[in-house]
């Protein structure tokens, strides 16, 4: 006979319930370096990296039809419906075949969050937040030469005001309950990544290739 606490985790037909995947909140404001430590994190711990951004520019180009839709809304630096997002992060997730996932960007609001924890039934094991002031993400954000519809002042301007509208409350969602492990992100990247990988921890460490 198991234990009380075995017999707790145990569904209805008596089968041990399917283990969930960690998943980490990875905010910050826009430009504040999310993607480029992501990058990071995954060479050094082997999390999969699920920008919610390029899902939906992906989503964009593949012809879809939520395509124009969404373009639209990332022109104006609004915030698309939750549906859309968490089905996309929810396939990457899938077809991934890992168990930890960054989810970057996202959640960007609290409808946002509410839908992710009550459609995935998963909590974020943490919230990486990437502090950075808007002079800085605007400088960086005008330098970064990707060809993004929406790396242009006049939608930077507006993404600024969503994020500190509508994401800010999210992180301080988290941080009231303990678990938003902050970072200055006025340093250069590898300094910021030292920060990071205290964070993250020695023993999570990929091993050798
Ligand atoms: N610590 C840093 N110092 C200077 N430049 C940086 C730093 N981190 C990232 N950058 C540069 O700033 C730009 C924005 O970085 P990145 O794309 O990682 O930000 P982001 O938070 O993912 O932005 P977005 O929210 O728009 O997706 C990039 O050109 C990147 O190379
Ligand atoms: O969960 C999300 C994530 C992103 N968006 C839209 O995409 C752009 C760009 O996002 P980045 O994280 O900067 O790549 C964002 O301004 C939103 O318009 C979203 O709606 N929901
Ligand atoms: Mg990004």
């Amino acid at each position: 006979m198991g234990t009380v606490v075995e017999a707790a985790n145990k569904n209805a037909n008596g089968s041990a319930p399917e283990k969930k995947p960690t998943v980490i909140f990875v905010l910050g404001g826009p430009g504040s370096g999310k993607g480029t430590q992501c990058a990071n994190i995954v060479q050094h711990f082997g999390y999969t990296h699920l920008s919610a951004g390029d899902l939906l520019r992906a989503e964009i180009k593949s012809g879809s039809e939520n395509g124009t839709m969404i373009q639209n809304m990332i022109k104006e630096g609004k915030i698309v419906p939750s549906e859309v997002t968490i089905k996309l992060l929810q396939r990457a997730m899938q077809e991934s075949g890992n168990d930890k996932f960054l989810i970057d960007g996202f959640p960007r609001n609290e409808e946002n969050r509410a839908a992710f924890e009550r459609v995935t039934g998963i909590e974020p094991a943490f919230v990486l937040y990437f502090d950075c002031p808007e002079e800085e993400m605007e400088r960086r954000l005008l330098n970064r030469n990707q060809g993004r519809e929406d790396d242009n002042i006049e939608t930077i301007r507006k993404r600024f005001k969503v994020f500190l509208e509508s994401s800010l409350p999210v992180i301080n969602y988290y941080d009231a309950k303990e678990k938003v492990r902050k970072i200055d992100a006025v340093r250069p990247i590898e300094e910021i990544f030292e920060s990071v990988k205290v964070i993250f921890g020695p023993k999570n460490e990929k091993k050798a290739d």
